[in-house]
């Protein structure tokens, strides 16, 4: 099939990657010039596991292009995947203008059937509103579908080659025909396409985050309880997830949640719901749970230092959201840094892959190691805000030599409490008893 994706950011790169890997001829557009210069020539934009090999192969065999052109890359396409941002508007509504405005062009643009694709994460009612704004200009025949990506950042190419699910909000049987043949290399046995409303479509997308949110959101709260009543929130945590009807995954309380899309989609839903005149309140604690829970390891910080932080050294391990991306939208790492600095605070930190990211936002205002020991050179603490695998597996011989002080706050939870105490670390971690040093 041919297919255009438009819009070659995080989304847009790996669905147009996907598909071209199945076989189909791919043309990716985006405005950003330079990013569809490096892409043409061969250089990948993000650090997403396992991409880059199929980026390569289908950028050289041909079935992957880039342009700036939207007149260019639709112009064959019998499908058009919008993958543009979402970004939150004043109100924390979903700001369609990106969406809008394309479907605006295409309204120029469309000369033959064509399906367009909401492909962004857009509130109920887009799908309808696209079709609107298309059809002022656009008088002939085309389908609006809704076919939210559930995809996670660092496993993206697995969730979008094998994923649990496909979505795909439809009542034109037309369509339904192309998506089934389109996603068919997809679908595992027992990992369905289903069909269904545009609206239905729209607000899953959102419900599925929003309940993710929530569970973490729980797992926070639940972690402070057990701080305060003495518990162990991993017990707690293995108890209840080995219930099937609670599920093993995303139960791991910590920093909080952070990345391109919980936030804004907890918002954006949340916004959706006042605008119906409903208050949807689990959302309205599910965000305020996740505020303070990024800068929950602050105070603690504090109160071991006595209220004592200024011109101390505090060394940090990880930047990215999560481990296995570069991505620090939303990052809890970069809200603890603000917090230090306005305390006076020298933040020195470390990050496999999200410095560059860090450094552009940053600049000089905190400084960076060239691996994870180095920071810890006269470090008072070390915090870890990301539960990248080189932090959960250290040279403890190395970190001895270069961190004197053997003080570390976990917001990972990445060590065992027995463990840091039998080597000797004050560790404070989340929703566990601290290790205080043994004399
Ligand atoms: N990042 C994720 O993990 C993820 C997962 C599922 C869904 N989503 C949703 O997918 C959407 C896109 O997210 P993303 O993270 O890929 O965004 P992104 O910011 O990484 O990329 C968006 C791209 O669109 C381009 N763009 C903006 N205006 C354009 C225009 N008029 N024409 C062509 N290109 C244009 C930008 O230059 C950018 O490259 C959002 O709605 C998001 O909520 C994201
Ligand atoms: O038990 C857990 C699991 C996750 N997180 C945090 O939650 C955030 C989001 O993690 P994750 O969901 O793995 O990352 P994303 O790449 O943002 O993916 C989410 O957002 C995407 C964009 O909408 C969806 O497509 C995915 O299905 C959805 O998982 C991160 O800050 C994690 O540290 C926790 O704190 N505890």
């Amino acid at each position: 099939m041919k297919i255009a994706v438009v819009g070659t950011g995080y989304v847009g790169l790996v669905t147009g990657t996907c598909f071209s890997e199945t076989g189909n001829t791919v043309t990716c557009i985006d405005i950003d010039a330079r990013k569809v210069r490096k892409l043409s020539s061969g250089e990948i934009t993000i650090y997403e596991p396992g991409l880059e090999h199929l980026f390569q192969r289908n950028l050289k065999e041909g079935r992957l292009r880039f342009t700036t052109s939207l007149v260019d890359g639709i112009s064959d396409a019998q499908i058009i995947f919008l993958a543009l941002p979402t970004p939150p508007g004043k109100d924390g509504a979903a700001d369609l203008s990106y969406v809008l405005g394309v479907a605006d062009e295409l309204g120029n643009l469309l000369d033959d059937y064509k399906v367009i694709v909401d492909k962004s994460t857009v509130p109920v009612g887009t799908a309808d509103k696209v079709r609107e704004v298309i059809a002022r200009k656009y008088k002939g025949e085309f389908d609006v579908v809704s076919n939210p990506e559930f995809l996670r950042e660092g496993v993206a190419v697995d969730d979008f080659m094998k994923p649990d699910r496909v979505v795909i909000g439809t009542r034109s049987e037309r369509a339904q025909r192309l998506f089934r043949e389109l996603y068919a290399p997809f679908v595992r046995q027992g990992n369905p396409v289903l069909f269904m409303d545009e609206r239905s479509a729209e607000l899953a997308k959102y419900a599925a985050n929003a309940f993710l949110a929530t569970k973490i959101s729980f797992m926070n709260e639940i972690a402070r309880m057990c701080e305060l009543l003495g518990a162990d929130v991993d017990m707690v945590r293995r108890a209840i997830g080995s219930d099937e009807r609670i599920g093993k995954r995303f139960l791991f309380p910590g920093i909080g949640y952070g990345g391109s899309c919980f936030p804004k989609d907890v918002q954006a839903l949340a916004r959706s719901a006042a605008e119906v005149g409903y208050p949807f309140r689990i959302l309205e604690s599910v965000m305020h749970v996740n505020e303070s829970q990024k800068v929950y390891l602050v105070p603690k910080i504090m109160d071991y230092f006595k209220g004592r932080l200024q011109g101390r050294k505090i060394a940090l391990w990880g930047l990215a959201f999560k481990p296995n991306t570069d991505d620090i939208r939303e990052a809890p790492a970069l809200y603890i840094i603000e917090a230090l600095l306005a305390e006076g605070v020298h933040v020195h930190a470390f990050d496999p892959e999200a410095m560059p990211n860090v450094r552009q936002l940053l600049g000089d205002r905190i400084s960076y190691g060239t691996d994870q020991y180095s920071v810890l050179e006269d470090a008072d603490a070390l915090i870890i805000a990301t539960e990248w695998s080189v932090f959960r597996t250290p040279d403890f011989e190395k970190m001895d030599a270069a961190f004197a002080q053997k003080v570390i706050f976990d917001g990972r939870n990445v060590f065992e409490v027995p463990q840091m105490q039998a080597l000797g670390y004050y560790y404070e971690s989340v929703g566990r008893q601290p290790a205080a040093i043994l004399d």
